[in-house]
């Protein structure tokens, strides 16, 4: 395979189709600190992505950059061949980038379903007024996503909680509840913050079936970051190293494994 060169097949037989996203020449400073420097890298259709990198080196910049969460001094982001204006983060839900976050940001008082109907937000076209005049029009789009947050919730095994509140819940569920309401937006771009922190290895192992499931079943393109290198290892299609704000490696896991550069960050051996 050459990942390197647009539209690939992976290992596992999976076709990646052309490029959904990409970031060119990337640079985000806060005050004097340079988080990113100068990074490009792309995205393709289809694709479990990977950003990692040692504590510091600007994952979560980078993530809250394709977000739209943050917007850099320097660059250009481009999303689905158009190139994206600094746009707030609502506006990004609505061209179909949707993320967990790192610390769970659900609902706690509310039940599993509910949390999950707040991720078909971005897709609730009647507003208060018109669901007072047109009582149809309303309820056929309510049951429209009930549809799509059922199917979620049997998809990823949480039938037997969706009526439980969600403070109760042991924190490897939260985190799958957490991906439901992600799912329940139908993104076209998934981010997902270290989806395995703090869980155990049975957890972890679930919720890498999910991921992998999550792209097979709905075809979601998937970027994530996450500390944990087997796991990252064995997920992704392809990586993009960082370390100290800049790119060290991007490439299949084989390749970044055996980059030196990339050896040389994680052991902490200075190139200076
Ligand atoms: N809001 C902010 N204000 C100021 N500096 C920040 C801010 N966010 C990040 N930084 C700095 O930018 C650099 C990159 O941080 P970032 O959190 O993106 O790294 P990371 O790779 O995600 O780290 P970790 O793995 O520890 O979460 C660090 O030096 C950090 O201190």
């Amino acid at each position: 395979m050459n990942a390197m060169s647009g539209n690939y097949t992976t290992a596992d037989g999976r076709q990646i189709g052309d490029t959904l996203m990409e970031m060119k020449n990337i640079t985000l400073r806060f005050g004097g600190v340079v988080a990113i420097k100068d990074i490009s890298f792309d995205i393709h259709e289809g694709e479990i992505r990977a950003i990692i990198g040692p504590n510091g080196a600007g994952k979560s910049s980078m993530l809250n950059v394709v977000s739209g969460f943050y917007n850099p001094q320097e660059g250009e982001v481009w999303f689905r061949g158009s190139k994206r204006p600094p746009m707030k983060p609502y506006q990004v839900a609505q061209q179909g980038i949707a993320r967990t976050f790192q610390n769970i940001a659900l609902f706690e008082g509310m039940t599993v379903l509910d949390n999950v109907m707040t991720g078909r937000l971005t897709h609730m076209k009647t507003g208060l007024f018109s669901q007072m005049i047109w009582k149809g029009k309303a309820e056929r789009e309510e049951v429209e996503n009930r549809e799509v947050v059922e199917k979620i919730i049997d998809f990823l095994e949480i039938q037997a909680i969706r009526k439980t509140p969600v403070g109760r819940l042991p924190y490897g569920l939260k985190k799958r509840v957490e991906l439901a309401r992600a799912l329940a937006a139908e993104p076209k771009l998934l981010l997902l913050d270290e989806p395995m922190a703090g869980m155990n290895v049975e957890e972890k192992e679930d919720m890498s079936r999910f991921i992998l499931d999550v792209n097979d079943e709905f075809g979601t393109t998937i970027a994530l970051i996450e500390h944990d290198m087997g796991v990252v290892m064995d997920l992704s299609d392809r990586v993009v190293v960082m370390d100290y704000g800049r790119k060290i490696g991007d490439g299949t896991p084989d390749e970044v494994r055996n980059n030196q550069e990339v050896i040389d960050a994680y052991l902490g051996v200075s190139h200076d």
